[in-house]
């Protein structure tokens, strides 16, 4: 046997942090306590059982571990991993195609679920409910359908919406788990065991003053830690302290609160322009040149999450904590609405 040749090899990028900090296993996997139980339970039962687990839909904001999870129950399962995503899936026959190569009990992943094109959409109800796949082969009057059987499998799906999904598509998800933002503590976890990944030690406040800030979502954790890490080299001895995370954080532009700039924009812009709202989703993204979809899955659900802003009827408003953050006084009369 001839080595093969290692410019083939697939070669980890500097930036892929993904890779690097990815946990490979639900033991490595810190956080999301109750999906994590129920998920172990369900892989060992599928397992006992010699069959393809139950499809499984992952839905919450971006960052929090839904492609990770997915790998992992793969790995847990002991099955391929294919992996695809809805803008990807043009046509009913590239999901046909992927399909038919399944082996028995792979896990499918299907990526921003939520943005199936409809006629993709329908190969998928039959082939999740009945491991059976309805093909049209030819045109016109000589069209006629084939049937073809296919390898029981495992789908699983993420989504950052779930409120976009079809209510068939929904229904034929047998474990549906919401992922949840992460706690201090749960960060703080991370942020440690990461570091001494990339060999840049953090003592206890210094990954605890990034947990802090990192928006609840472990990506924000990997992004902010590297950054951190570049200071913690060129500045300082390689060691992370809680001084150097904050100075590294602050003038990366990340506040006291993990908010960034887009985050603060958001803010301001209803405080300054619109007396704390209400104020329409729809009039915010025309005047911060965001789309609706990024306001509500990315900006959106660590604001309402940490109580900055509420979503009511009629649109937007800021909270009392909103204005003590952004360190403005709420217009009169509306302090009374907080109690
Ligand atoms: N529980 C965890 N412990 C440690 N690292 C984690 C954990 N969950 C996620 N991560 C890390 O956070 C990053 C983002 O995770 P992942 O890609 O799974 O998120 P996602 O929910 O699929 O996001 P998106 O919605 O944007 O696709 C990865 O680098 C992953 O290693
Ligand atoms: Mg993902």
């Amino acid at each position: 046997m001839v080595d093969a040749d290692p410019t083939l090899r697939p070669q980890p990028l500097p930036e892929d942090n993904d890779r690097a900090l990815r946990p490979q296993g639900l033991d490595e996997f810190i956080g999301q306590a109750e999906a994590r139980a129920n998920l172990r339970i369900f892989i060992q039962s599928a397992r006992q059982r010699n069959e393809a687990m139950d499809h499984t839909l992952f839905h919450g904001p971006p960052g929090l571990g839904k492609t990770t999870l997915a790998q992992i129950m793969a790995r847990e399962l002991g099955v391929n991993f294919r992996m695809t995503s809805g803008p990807v899936l043009a046509k009913a026959g590239d999901l046909a195609a992927i399909l038919t190569n399944l082996e028995e009990r792979d896990v499918l992943f299907i990526d921003e679920i939520h943005r199936l094109n409809p006629a993709v959409e329908e190969v998928l109800y039959p082939a999740m409910e009945d491991f059976e796949l309805d093909l049209v082969i030819g045109e016109g009057p000589a069209a006629r359908t084939v049937r073809i059987e296919l390898q029981p499998f495992t789908l699983v799906g993420a989504t950052t919406r779930m409120g976009l999904l079809t209510t068939p598509l929904r229904d034929r998800f047998g474990i549906p788990t919401r992922l949840q933002f992460y706690t201090e503590d749960e960060l703080h976890e991370i942020v440690t065991r990461n570091a001494r990944k990339l060999g840049a030690p953090a003592d206890d406040d210094g990954a605890r003053e990034i947990a802090r800030r990192s928006r609840g979502t472990p990506r924000i954790a990997g992004r902010l830690l590297r950054r951190v890490v570049d200071f913690a080299i060129v500045e300082g001895d390689g060691r992370i302290t809680r001084e150097l995370a904050d100075g590294a954080l602050t003038r990366l532009g990340v506040d006291n609160l993990g908010l960034d700039g887009a985050d603060r924009r958001y803010l301001k812009l209803i405080a300054e322009n619109y007396g704390g709202g209400p104020v329409g989703i729809e009039t915010l993204s025309a005047a911060l040149s965001e789309s609706r979809d990024s306001l509500e899955e990315v900006i959106e659900p660590y604001l309402l999450q940490q109580g900055l802003i509420q979503r009511t009827p009629r649109g937007r408003m800021l909270a009392q904590k909103a204005w003590t953050h952004l360190g403005m006084a709420a217009p009169k009369g509306q302090s009374d609405l907080f109690g």
